[in-house]
């Protein structure tokens, strides 16, 4: 069984670019683990930030701002791996993120602060070393890229596209592809490098060598006891460390022609990639889930890898600018969604932490208008004296029964304003757990259309093997009206995914009208918030 998946988050510092066009820093790592991401529309000046609605806290396993090293990141992620890929289990670690945030960085690195790759390779050939007496081990890697559903060997790109091979195991292997086994760690460097210079790049606004491909570097470590019978198992771990493209392409709707094509592949492997570890991370719940390794390259090719004995750790990258907020905050959702299982627990956390920064600022807020009203109490009383003889009704008011009316005055509004803020609060923090139901919703819903049009497209393969005829989708799908005779039987995981979106869009339907029904409540309050404020 799958473990839960890991993930980090690593935010970078603020580039060139984002200082000359004058960029706040939007995204604050608050302790070792959660990050709050600030809505930069928000009016600064407003000081009961009442329309904060954006303003997102999120909590992962690891978070690294700029003043992480490299080392840092390496060590509270992948090291933990090393040992278990060297006894024989499989691991992947991905880097996930929006163009120019810092994956190749964390990644690859450069020759005086080498990334994940290198740091890995270093303490695997280590661990090796150190069973050595005991054992024969054996290191290969191979570095491939994956640009739209075709795969190219980085280390030999002259040798065309290369397929994946199921071997008699149900292995996925990648035929033809390059495996060196080295132990120098600068000769590593440099074919890495070299090999990522070959990857697909196209400038972009925010990264000037952009990658338009996924980049995996496969590690395999073959072990078998010394002196043990040549019958016996070698027992094989395998490590898969992926760059992934720039998870923006996924969603740039204005892409055209070749960008369009890019686009429609990186999304349909993110999809793929997100509903696999999710699948996979819900299988040992409650709910089995079905997982279709098949809808993507990137997904067949880390089939072994994501599934059985694996585990699995992300580490998203955000840049902290507030040009880059939407950006960040879908990263972030993505990433946060990747953890589920533990999200679920570590959510209590999360709104306690949420209540008492709400609480903090009540009060400072609260002292705000105690100051204020102090001061008005004063001013009156100036007035008071500096008018002897002046108007009516104070004139004939004595100075303590005033006192006293203020003071009243003063704890009433108080009471409204702790009131108001409460019942905000309570709405504010009801919008947020509707707007994650909503999210898991749509990715549930996602999967299971996937699962679907998986099944659809290979009964249309399969009935159009039957008729002899070449495959003609749309066409065969259309023809009958309930399918005809020798149609292959629906698998139960097909059937249960039909029930499932049914179910789900009814719910999604369900909480849209919910979140509409809160927000008009939270709206409402607002302006009750603006005039106590403003008393
Ligand atoms: N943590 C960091 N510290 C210092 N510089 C960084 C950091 N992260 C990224 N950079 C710099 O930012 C630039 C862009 O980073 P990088 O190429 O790694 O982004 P990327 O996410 O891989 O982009 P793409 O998806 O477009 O390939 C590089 O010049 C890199 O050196």
């Amino acid at each position: 069984m799958a473990s839960s998946p890991q993930v980090a988050l690593r935010i970078r510092p603020l580039n060139d670019t984002e200082l000359e066009e004058g960029a706040a820093v939007i995204a604050h790592k608050v302790g070792d683990q959660m990050v709050v991401l600030m809505d930069p529309s928000e009016d600064p000046e407003d000081p009961l930030r009442t329309h904060r609605s954006r303003e997102k806290t999120f909590i992962f396993d690891a978070v690294f701002d700029q003043h992480a090293s490299q080392e840092d990141v390496y060590l509270a992620t992948t090291q933990q791996l090393v040992e278990g890929v060297v006894s024989g289990y499989n691991a992947t670690v991905f880097a996930y993120g929006p163009s120019g945030t810092g994956k190749t960085h964390t990644m690859l690195g450069m020759d005086t602060e080498p990334g994940i790759y290198l740091q890995t390779l270093s303490d695997l050939f280590q661990a090796i070393e150190e069973t050595r007496d005991s054992t024969d081990c054996s290191v290969s890697m191979s570095y491939l890229e994956i640009y739209n559903e075709v795969i190219r060997d980085l280390l030999s790109p002259s040798s065309g596209f290369l397929d994946l091979r199921e071997d008699s195991r149900g292995s996925i292997q990648i035929a033809g592809i390059t495996e060196v086994a080295t132990s120098n760690a600068q000769e590593i460097m440099q074919l890495l490098t070299k090999g990522n210079r070959q990857r697909t790049q196209e400038p972009t606004a925010t990264n000037k060598t952009s990658s338009r491909s996924h980049a995996v570097l496969q590690v395999i470590v073959r072990r078998r006891g010394r002196g043990a019978h040549p019958a016996e198992e070698v027992r094989v771990g395998r490590l898969f460390m992926v760059d992934l493209a720039g998870s923006e392409r996924a969603s740039q709707t204005q892409n055209q022609g070749k960008r369009m094509k890019e686009g429609a592949h990186i999304n349909r492997s993110l999809l793929a990639l997100g509903n696999c570890i999710n699948a996979l991370s819900e299988k040992g719940g409650s709910r089995a889930q079905y997982v279709n390794f098949r809808d993507s390259k990137l997904t067949r090719l880390l089939k072994d890898a994501l599934g059985g004995n694996s585990r699995t750790m992300m580490i998203a990258h955000i840049s902290p600018a507030s040009t880059h907020f939407e950006e960040s905050r879908t990263t972030l959702l993505y990433a946060y969604r990747a953890k589920n299982i533990k999200t679920r627990v570590k959510r209590n956390l999360l709104s306690v932490s949420y209540h008492i920064t709400q609480y903090t600022d009540v009060i400072s807020d609260l002292r705000g208008q105690i100051q204020c009203l102090k001061a008005k109490v004063e001013r009156q009383e100036r007035e008071r004296r500096g008018e002897p003889g002046g108007r009516d009704a104070q004139a004939t008011i004595p100075a303590s029964d005033a006192e006293e009316d203020s003071r009243l005055q003063m704890n009433r509004i108080r009471a409204q304003l702790i009131g108001a803020f409460q019942e905000q609060l309570e709405m504010r923090r009801s919008l947020v757990e509707l707007e994650n139901t909503s999210i898991e919703l749509h990715m549930d819903t996602s999967r299971h259309l996937l699962t679907i049009a998986d099944w659809e497209r290979e009964k249309t393969h399969h009935l159009a093997h039957r008729a002899g005829t070449p495959e003609r989708d749309e066409e065969a799908l259309e023809a009958g009206p309930e399918g005809g005779e020798g149609e292959p039987a629906e698998p139960h995981e097909v059937a249960l995914a039909r029930e499932e979106v049914n179910m789900l869009l009814a719910e999604q339907r369900k909480t849209a009208a919910l979140k509409v029904r809160e927000g008009r409540c939270v709206h409402a309050l607002s302006p009750v918030l603006r005039v106590a404020n403003a008393l």
